[in-house]
């Protein structure tokens, strides 16, 4: 039997990040000072903690790559100061002259980068309210999956809309996770359906924990986020919930929790058991997946 590490306290920062890059970062230092002083020792801030701009010309006028992001240099100075476990869970850099990247950084408590990691799924979709986003056409997708050590044990990083792919959830929890973060930007419509139920969701199937901080509110670019930053525990239970408004919450992790939830449900060991067997008459009819007109 092997024993886990201590219980930490980790905070997330809910944040509603407006168009300019230096206000963004002068309300998320005074939350991520507030956390600190709280006692956190990991700190989590939501996708696109930079920026929300109107458009696409508006947005490359700004970015910088992530050797000249002053936000990036800025949060490593504060996480050496405040000697915490750092986590942006998002910057949006310019990756090429007509891409960027949605990334975030894991940053040690001697302001090293230790990890970072480029959202996978791009939010490419139409709400039937008439809601349209196109992630992909500003953004390179990432292609690999990341994970970093915490003290505390393993963190799998994840960012918004990749909570909708349950397989790299499992991936990151097979290869080790105990805590895997959501940092997001979750439309309000699509959050009120889907948010807690997909987070608790993860946390269960994977028997870890999730760090989910969010935006929240009416953005200066018009945007309505869902906020609601949450820390589920490995059974599924809410154990820190943020409203819309910014803020911090924080709980106590214990990462006791993830090896006995394990053991008494061993389902990630109980997984994988399968072939499929298809007995349709034209196996693989489309009429399948999209249901027939
Ligand atoms: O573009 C920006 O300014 C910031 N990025 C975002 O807001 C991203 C991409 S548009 N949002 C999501 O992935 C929402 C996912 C979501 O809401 C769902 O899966 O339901």
């Amino acid at each position: 039997m092997t024993t886990a590490p201590a219980p930490f306290k980790a905070a997330l920062v809910q944040l509603r990040s407006g168009l300019m890059p230096a206000d963004n970062l002068v309300e998320a230092t005074r939350l991520i000072r507030e956390a600190a002083a709280q006692g956190a020792q990991y700190i989590q801030t939501p996708e696109v903690t930079n920026v929300m701009q109107e458009n696409r010309k508006a947005l490359f006028e700004l970015l910088a790559s992530e050797a000249d992001d002053a936000s990036l240099a800025a949060y490593r100075a504060l996480a050496a100061e405040l000697k915490v476990h750092l986590h942006i869970g998002s910057l949006a850099l310019k990756a090429s002259p007509e891409r960027a990247a949605n990334r975030s950084f894991l940053i040690g408590p001697d302001g090293d980068i230790l990890a970072s990691y480029d959202k996978i799924h791009m939010f490419d979709i139409d709400l039937e309210n008439g809601e349209s986003y196109r992630e992909s056409a500003n953004y390179q997708p990432g292609e690999t999956a990341v994970l970093a050590d915490l003290p505390w044990g393993t963190l799998g990083l994840t960012i918004c809309y990749d909570l909708r792919f349950p397989s790299l959830f499992r991936a990151l929890a097979e290869a080790g996770a105990s805590f895997i973060a959501a940092p997001a930007a979750f439309t309000r419509r699509t959050g009120e359906a889907h948010w807690h139920t997909l987070l608790r969701a993860r946390a269960i199937e994977n028997g870890c924990y999730i760090f989910a901080a969010a935006q929240g509110g009416l953005h200066q670019n018009k945007r309505e986020t869902f906020g609601h930053s949450l820390i589920v525990d490995p059974w599924g239970t809410i154990i820190a919930e943020g409203g819309t408004d910014l803020g911090v919450i924080m709980a106590e992790i214990d990462p006791a929790r993830v090896e006995a939830v394990r053991k008494s449900i061993p389902s990630l060991q109980h997984g994988r058991r399968f072939s499929i067997r298809d007995t349709r008459r034209q196996p693989g009819h489309l009429h399948a997946v999209r249901g027939s007109a």
